[in-house]
């Protein structure tokens, strides 16, 4: 009798204890009776058989409890506990357990297998196995005849997928394990079934997300997180033809190889975050092909994350708009461009106008000029040759428009014969009018075409922001004001919107184009000014002042015609001339026995800035014959700073020579000191604008007072210039100022009157100064009136 399972199906034949226990109690029965008989035959005393009966039946009883106690009721609760588990293995099992006979008529299934098939184990035990599962290799049954006959068998189990038949007639996909174990005489086949239905949807899902990957037409590619250098592990075919790259050649290297040089790319740099930051994001990159060809790549990246939200690969899809950028940037260049002579048309040119305007407002305070110039004899050349040819003319015109201007200005037309010039960031109102004197000029040339010879000329109107409007439609409806303007003066001309700037510009002309004429025809004359020495009260140098004396107007002030000359470059031969005739002076006083003096020269910043001025200047005093101790350079504090370290190089070679320097109209810049401990400079000279006002601004003479200390400290000089009056040098020489410059001493006077001063022998005390009692420490000629009085 088998031991009782709650598996009714299960057809386990374990051991009955019950049984064992009787059997168990039948052998000892019967081995004690045997033995008892043994004696009995071996001492010939066979009579009392019922004793030995009765002893072994007693044996029996006593061994009863014993063996029931250690041996069968152990052995029972063993067989129990084995069957629970047993019981709850094929109960949980996800797995389907079936076994067969060689019959194919199903012995066992287990839980799982009811749930697959949607039969009760009492209605599938006994049935064909053939009902259950059906072999997909030939479509039919080959159960159990089929398995029997494989030669697997030797490998104890043989794994088919085959197809599990529900009741209800539905069919899914299942794994079979099947194992032929020999049971008493009988072969038995136990089969674990496996539902494979999800992973088969799975492995279908994926391939077909495969195939979806490998015929995209976008680029894809997915790297690795996890390695290194996230390297590329997998590239679809749409990949490799974007990029002209086989898989083999990418796989392994981080997609950045595609980027060649260009990295500095802002989306690079966006890219780069997403990437630390572990998300998504959309880029355009600037890519090239193996071949070395552009091409835009629009780049989606996304994350692909692990159960437990690491991320461990990076997909990329890419996408080439190479053509399409290149279709909307012809889009872009034909919406603000004019397509006959390619110059940006009317929106290119608002849209640079008002960048321009909003720069100006933001950055420098420069003008910006706005051209308006319209051919003056267009239509004629269209009414009397044509439209191809006045094409072809407004075509030229273009180019030579464009051939006038520099990188940063703007040539647009507006449309007919109207084009526009912009120049923004005006630093001198010269650039202007060049580029307008330009433009007329290159109008002077004839154009040819088509075998004739064409004439045209233009005219301009000139708006400069913010005097003539603040916004593009004003500068634009002004200069255009400006060229009617142009028209009526007799066109082929340039007119300014303001009458003022007109006037302004009419002035300079006029004064540049006699400047020129002054120059050939030695206009120009030198001034001199005294310098005295507070200490000794004489005359210790001169400054060299150049006058214009203009035919019609007489003597010109310096401070109208210097700048002039600057700008237009007249100042360098200017200049030179200024020195020469200077040092030329100088020596011819020298060699009259005059007490020698070191004359000062204004250098201007043009001059400054020429390559060769070290070379002028030695060359100058070669030629004079001037020792360089006699020959002092004044320079502008702004000058000499903005300048830094060349002007410590120029200045310091200078010094070499042996000329003084001296920095002219100090305080009103800003100096560095570390530059003017530098700067082997022998004098300051205080701006008259401070000396003016020191007396009756405490400010002015705090200022004052600030530049004699720090002068001393750095072991220069100091001479005041301007000095009008008898409390100004008062001052100077009570705060230890060593010279002064002014009217109160003397005005610049020419030549001959210098020298009559000279010879005069002027001092501070004839201009009713009394001097201190007490000199400034050790100089010559230091002390008392005396010495002032020479
Ligand atoms: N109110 C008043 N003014 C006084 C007094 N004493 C002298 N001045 C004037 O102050 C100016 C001093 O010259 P600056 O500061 O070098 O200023 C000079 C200098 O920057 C420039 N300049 C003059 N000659 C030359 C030259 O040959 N080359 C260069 N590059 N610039 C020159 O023109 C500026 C003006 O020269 P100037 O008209 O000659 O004016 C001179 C002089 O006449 C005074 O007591 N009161």
């Amino acid at each position: 009798m088998g031991y009782p399972s709650r598996l009714g199906n299960l057809n386990i034949s374990l051991p009955s204890p019950r049984r064992q226990f009787f059997v168990l109690l039948g052998v000892i029965f019967f081995i004690d009776l045997a033995l008892m008989l043994i004696l009995g035959v071996l001492f010939h005393d066979l009579t009392r058989l019922h004793v030995y009966l009765f002893d072994s039946l007693a044996l029996v009883i006593l061994c009863a409890p014993f063996l029931w106690g250690r041996i069968v009721r152990p052995m029972r609760e063993t067989a129990a506990t084995a069957t629970n588990r047993i019981e709850s293995l094929l109960e949980y099992l996800a797995d389907g357990i079936i076994s067969f006979d060689e019959e194919g008529a199903v012995r066992l299934v287990n839980p799982a297998i009811e749930r697959m098939f949607g039969f009760s184990a009492e209605e599938v035990i006994g049935r064909s196995v053939d009902e259950l599962l059906v072999g997909n290799e030939n479509g039919g049954s080959y159960f159990p005849f089929a398995l029997a006959a494989r030669d697997e068998w030797s490998s104890g189990r043989v794994t088919y997928s085959i197809t599990g038949l529900r009741c209800d007639g539905s069919r899914f996909p299942a794994e079979l394990s099947v194992s032929k174990v020999r049971i008493g005489n009988h072969w038995t086949f136990l089969g674990l079934v496996r539902d494979v239905t999800a992973r088969k949807r799975d492995e279908q899902d994926l391939l077909l997300l495969k195939r979806a990957i490998e015929s995209s037409v976008n680029g894809i590619s997915i790297t690795d997180v996890t390695h290194p250098d996230n390297p590329i592990i997998y590239v679809n075919p749409a990949f490799e033809r974007m990029t002209g790259y086989a898989a083999h050649e990418v796989l392994g290297k981080n997609p950045r190889f595609l980027r060649g040089d260009s990295r500095d790319q802002e989306e690079t740099r966006k890219m780069s975050a997403a990437f630390r930051e572990r998300r998504d994001g959309y880029f355009v990159l600037r890519n090239y092909r193996k071949d070395g060809t552009l091409f835009w790549n629009e780049l989606y990246i996304a994350p692909v994350r692990d159960r437990a939200g690491v991320v461990t690969n990076y997909i990329g899809v890419m996408n080439d708009i190479t053509e399409h950028r290149h279709y909307e940037e012809q889009l872009i260049y034909h919406a603000t461009h004019d397509p006959l002579t390619g110059l940006p048309n009317r929106n290119l040119l608002q849209d640079r106008l008002a960048q321009a305007l909003a720069l100006d407002a933001f950055a420098h305070k420069n003008p910006l000029c706005v051209m308006f110039l319209d051919l003056d004899n267009f239509k004629k050349v269209n009414d009397t040759l044509g439209h191809t040819v006045g094409d072809m003319l407004l075509k030229a015109v273009a180019d030579r428009l464009t051939g006038c201007v520099r990188g940063g200005d703007t040539v647009a037309r507006l449309g007919g014969d109207e084009y526009i010039i912009v120049l923004p960031n005006v630093r001198e109102m010269q650039d202007v009018i060049t580029v307008a004197k330009k433009i007329i000029a290159v109008f002077a040339a004839p154009f040819p075409l088509l075998g004739d010879e064409i004439y045209v000329t233009s005219s301009i109107g000139i708006a400069l922001s913010p005097t003539d409007g603040e916004t593009v439609d004003a500068l634009l409806k002004n200069a255009d004001a400006a060229m009617y303007h142009a028209k009526e003066q007799g066109k082929n001309n340039y007119q300014f919107y303001s009458a003022e700037m007109n006037i302004r510009v009419f002035e300079r002309l006029a004064l540049e184009t006699s400047l020129h004429r002054a120059i050939r025809q030695r206009e120009f004359l030198l001034h001199y000014q005294p310098r005295v020495d507070l200490r000794t009260g004489r005359i210790s140098g001169v400054e060299a002042l150049v006058r214009w004396n203009h035919p019609e107007i007489g003597l010109v002030s310096p401070a109208k015609f210097i700048p002039l000359a600057e700008e237009t470059g007249l100042i360098v031969p200017l200049g030179e001339w200024v020195l020469r005739t200077a040092c030329a002076q100088n020596r011819i006083w020298q060699e009259r026995g005059l007490p020698p003096l070191r004359i000062a020269v204004n250098l201007s910043s043009r001059q400054f800035r020429q390559e060769n001025l070290i070379q002028m200047v030695a060359g100058v005093l070669t030629e004079t014959h001037l020792a360089a101790q006699w020959l002092e350079l004044e320079l502008t504090e702004s000058l000499v700073m903005q300048e830094g370290e060349r002007s410590v190089a120029i200045l310091t070679e200078l010094k070499e020579m042996g000329i003084d320097i001296a920095i002219d109209d100090f305080g009103t810049g800003y100096s560095s000191l570390s530059y003017l401990k530098r700067f082997p400079v022998r004098n300051l000279k205080i701006d008259q604008s401070f000396i003016r006002d020191m007396t009756r601004d405490p400010d002015d003479a705090t200022l004052v007072r600030t530049i004699i200390t720090m002068a001393h400290g750095l072991g220069m000089k100091v001479i005041a210039e301007g000095v009008e009056l008898e409390e100004q040098l008062d001052f100077l020489r009570r705060h230890q100022c060593e010279e002064i410059q002014g009217y109160y001493f003397s005005q610049p006077l020419d030549a001959e009157k210098f020298e009559q001063l000279l010879r005069s022998g002027k001092s501070l005390v004839d201009t009713g100064f009394a001097s201190p009692e007490v000199g400034y420490g050790d100089g010559p000629g230091v002390a008392g009136r005396g010495a002032i009085q020479g």
